[in-house]
């Protein structure tokens, strides 16, 4: 089973405002709503792409519920452990850029963490854990290290979406797949990643470090697949970007998705960028179809 951990989920608030204007009053030309966070992103394309996964992580109050009854619409399973305050919303506002806020996410209970790490010690080897997006304050900070320590000495395969010390601390427990954008991959070696050699360099070090499979996504210049073995680029299809929150998710859905089917980690980088890129060019998450006709337009080539 592929189960995703949401330790922070969200409500996106998506607003698309035309002319924006700082300290008056705006009006929405119009405004969506979806149930968000990394994980969760990830379990919804995984669906979308026809896998079976469980969705787990913290949710509470009416924003909670939102989320937990609308991906019972879309028939995912879910798992999720209640505490007592809301659950966040973040507002994606769209003007002629693309503005994020985040919110904080409630308070989390030792009671509610534990019952969380019980459901995580019950996984067995073969099984997929995805741990996607930030960390609540009321955790321990080094929550998915321990998380990550424990499932991948049972055998299960870890795959990991953090930024900063979060990331560098997990990959001396060999995840199975970490995907930090350039950007982030920058921030873990307090260096600017600025072209595709840079992010060889450091993607390598990681991979050194523990990491088995890094990807390294580059938006509209697509992305780097770096293992031990090999390093592989692939182009990302051209198209006209609707929305990028949450391309990065799901590229770690389309990559986990053709992996588990097939078992071919290139087939699995050509559908996660085809999976990232259909994203981007929806106003949406992907749907299958499209996922499926971006496929050929991703190229792969092994550059070492
Ligand atoms: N402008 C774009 N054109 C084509 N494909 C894109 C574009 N932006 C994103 N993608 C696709 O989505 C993948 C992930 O994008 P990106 O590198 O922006 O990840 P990210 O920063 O983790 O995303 P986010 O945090 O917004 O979900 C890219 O590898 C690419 O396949
Ligand atoms: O605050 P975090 O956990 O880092 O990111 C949360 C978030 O921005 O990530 C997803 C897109 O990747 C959105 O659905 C969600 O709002």
């Amino acid at each position: 089973m592929i189960y995703t951990c949401t330790l922070n989920p969200s409500v996106d608030y998506i607003v698309h405002v035309t002319d924006f204007k700082e300290g008056e009053l705006n009006r929405t030309t119009s405004e969506v709503k979806f149930p968000g966070g990394k994980g969760i992103n990830v379990s919804r394309v995984l669906k979308r792409l026809g896998v079976e996964n469980k969705a787990l992580g913290f949710i509470g109050g009416f924003t909670g519920t939102y989320i937990e009854d609308y991906l019972k619409t879309e028939e995912i399973k879910t798992a999720f452990t209640r505490v007592n305050e809301d659950t966040r919303i973040n507002v994606k506002l769209k003007t002629k850029a693309e503005t994020e806020v985040n919110g904080q996410g409630p308070t989390i209970s030792e009671e509610a963490l534990q019952q969380l790490l019980q459901q995580i010690a019950q996984m067995k080897e073969h099984d997929v854990l995805v741990l996607a997006g930030s960390i609540p304050k009321t955790l321990p900070k080094d929550i998915y290290e321990t998380i990550t320590q424990q499932a991948t000495a049972k055998g299960v395969k870890v795959v990991v979406d953090a930024s900063g010390k979060t990331l560098l601390d997990v990959v001396k427990h060999n995840p199975f797949f970490i995907k930090p954008n350039h950007h982030e991959l920058g921030e873990l070696f307090n260096v600017e990643v600025s072209g595709v050699e840079d992010a060889i360099q450091y993607g390598q070090k990681l991979v050194e470090m523990g990491a088995k499979n890094v990807g390294v996504s580059m938006a509209g210049d697509g992305a780097l697949l770096i293992t031990k073995d090999a390093v592989y680029r692939a182009t990302a299809p051209k198209g006209n970007v609707k929305n990028s929150v949450g391309a990065g998710d799901s590229l770690v859905a389309g990559f986990l998705a053709a992996y588990t089917k097939e078992n071919d980690l290139l087939e699995a980088f050509r559908t996660g960028v085809a999976s990232g890129s259909a994203t981007a060019f929806s106003l949406e998450l992907c749907e299958k179809s499209y996922v499926e006709e971006l496929l050929e337009q991703v190229s792969i080539t092994k550059i070492k």
